[in-house]
């Protein structure tokens, strides 16, 4: 140990934020000893000797970053930590706010930033996690991205572990054993104090909460996801050929012309399980396009995906879907006039059940661009209208792990590339890694990413492989 961190150590002790003794935590349950660094403002020469140790942390490991990056203090204790480190570094700072404005902006994040934008969070102390995950899920739902935690104590009761499960990367500059071994080792701690708080941390090991758990779906493989009775014959059909091909990966080639669309469903096609098309936004589309798309699906084993996103009176998506049902496997759709065109849709598949493969929809619950106006109510009703059309339902469009609980259903998440955070119309862009771990996505789809690449056959290659190594890795870390 350096002379720096030993002597935050002691100073940390000196000005009483280490105090010994019975105190109540913020969860409610009793603790044997108590760290308050909300003194640490009336002392400025620590606050300084502490932030200048996170900010060379945060400078060390953001040196290759391309990416714009801001720190979030949890409120309130790390607001001037984070304040002070902002300085330091120049990065700049964005504040969450505990709660929303009701006039005004109305944001929970102030402070200026563009979607896909990387945040640092900084937290005094973890126990459980909880009150950092507060500010992480505000920041997601913002569609900025944490890319890292850096906490200045942990109190070694799994609040880290639970964070990485959770996907995030979270780092401690100290934990409560080495403080108290330190300040044992300096003759401010008797041997009895330090073994009480040593004894308490190891019988004080929190049980998972809520907020932590993962849904069963995504826990889950795909195998055993297809087998389930709830399981529509559209959804199991996709299971299928994921595993086969080890693909979870939806192309969405958005091309000008017919000529592109096969020329690229071909170079792509031994990496896909859809391939999801904006057929009324391609010229020249005609009855051999469409013949010749569906014997590329059958050679490569892929299945057609129309995203119409139809959200008309039932009687209108019922005509408009019959146009469809002859060549798309799937359609997406709006839930915005309720489960009425559903039921227009189910009575087309059944007409066509015996001539067709089976047939289905994915329900558009969350949009992936900046400024939709989709809110917490309307995503709630939506997945009501996929549970009670379940057997025409391959899953849902949306953008958060905590939408859909039901394994038996697929999470489709567009909004993927690499290379990109955004373009110049709202769309916003996430890793593969974030879109399947923290997004909770089964099914990614990645458009411009894979068609506006020079190579289109091995950039579907690479986000094929790496989305599919991340949903095994989902899967086994569960
Ligand atoms: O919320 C949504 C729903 C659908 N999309 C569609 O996905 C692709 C994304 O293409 P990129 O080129 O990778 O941006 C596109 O066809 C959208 O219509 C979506 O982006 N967001």
């Amino acid at each position: 140990m350096d002379v720096d961190r030993r002597s935050i150590i002691t100073n940390l002790f000196d000005i009483n934020a280490l105090k010994i003794g019975t105190f109540k935590l913020k969860s409610g349950e009793l603790s044997e000893y108590y760290l308050d660094l909300r003194v640490i403002v009336s002392y400025p020469k620590i606050l300084k000797q502490i932030c200048s140790l996170v900010s060379t942390t945060i400078l060390q490991d953001e040196a290759n970053t391309k990416n714009q990056v801001h720190l979030c203090g949890v409120p309130y204790t790390a607001l001037p930590i984070a304040t002070v480190v902002s300085i330091d570094t120049n990065l700049p700072m964005l504040i969450r706010r505990k709660e929303q404005k009701t006039y005004g902006t109305k944001k929970l994040i102030e402070g200026e930033y563009s979607c896909g934008d990387d945040v640092i969070v900084i937290e005094d102390i973890i126990t459980s996690g909880a009150s950092i995950l507060e500010t992480v899920t505000d920041l997601e739902k913002s569609n900025l991205n944490v890319s890292k935690i850096i906490v200045l104590v942990d109190r070694q009761q799994g609040g880290m572990q639970r964070l990485s499960e959770r996907g995030l990367k979270i780092k401690s500059l100290f934990n409560i054993t080495e403080i108290v071994t330190i300040l044992r080792e300096e003759g401010k701690l008797s041997n009895a104090v330090y073994q009480c708080v040593y004894n308490y941390v190891i019988n004080n090991q929190i049980q998972p909460a809520k907020e932590f758990e993962k849904p069963l779906r995504t826990k889950l493989g795909f195998k055993e996801r297809a087998e389930l009775l709830e399981t529509s014959k559209i959804a199991q059909r996709i299971f299928k050929i994921s595993l086969e091909k080890k693909s979870n990966l939806c192309v969405a080639l958005d091309v000008d012309t017919a000529d592109k669309l096969l020329d690229i469903a071909e170079k792509v096609a031994p990496h896909i399980c859809i391939l999801k098309t904006h057929i009324d936004a391609i010229n020249g589309v005609t009855d051999a396009t469409i013949n010749n798309l569906q014997l590329l699906a059958k050679q490569y084993n892929f299945l057609i995906m129309e995203d119409r996103k139809m959200a008309d009176i039932g009687n209108t998506v019922k005509l408009q879907y019959k146009k469809l049902v002859h060549w798309a496997d799937i359609v997406t759709v709006h839930s915005v006039s309720g489960g009425m065109m559903l039921k227009g849709i189910q009575e087309v598949i059944n007409e066509n059940a015996e001539s067709l493969d089976s047939r289905g929809v994915f329900i558009v619950a969350e949009l992936s661009c900046n400024g939709n106006l989709i809110s917490e109510q309307y995503i709630k009703e939506t997945v009501k209208i996929a549970e009670e059309y379940k057997d025409i339902m391959a899953g849902l469009v949306c953008q958060s792990h905590d939408v859909i609980s039901s394994p038996s259903l697929l999470q489709l998440t567009p909004g993927v590339n690499i290379k990109n955070a955004n373009d110049n119309l709202g769309q916003q862009y996430q890793s593969p890694s974030d879109i399947i771990l923290t997004k909770g996505a089964d099914i990614a789809v990645v458009g411009r990413g894979i068609y506006q690449d020079d190579n289109p056959a091995e950039a579907a290659k690479v986000y094929k492989e790496s989305l599919w190594n991340t949903y095994l890795e989902r899967v086994s870390n569960s």
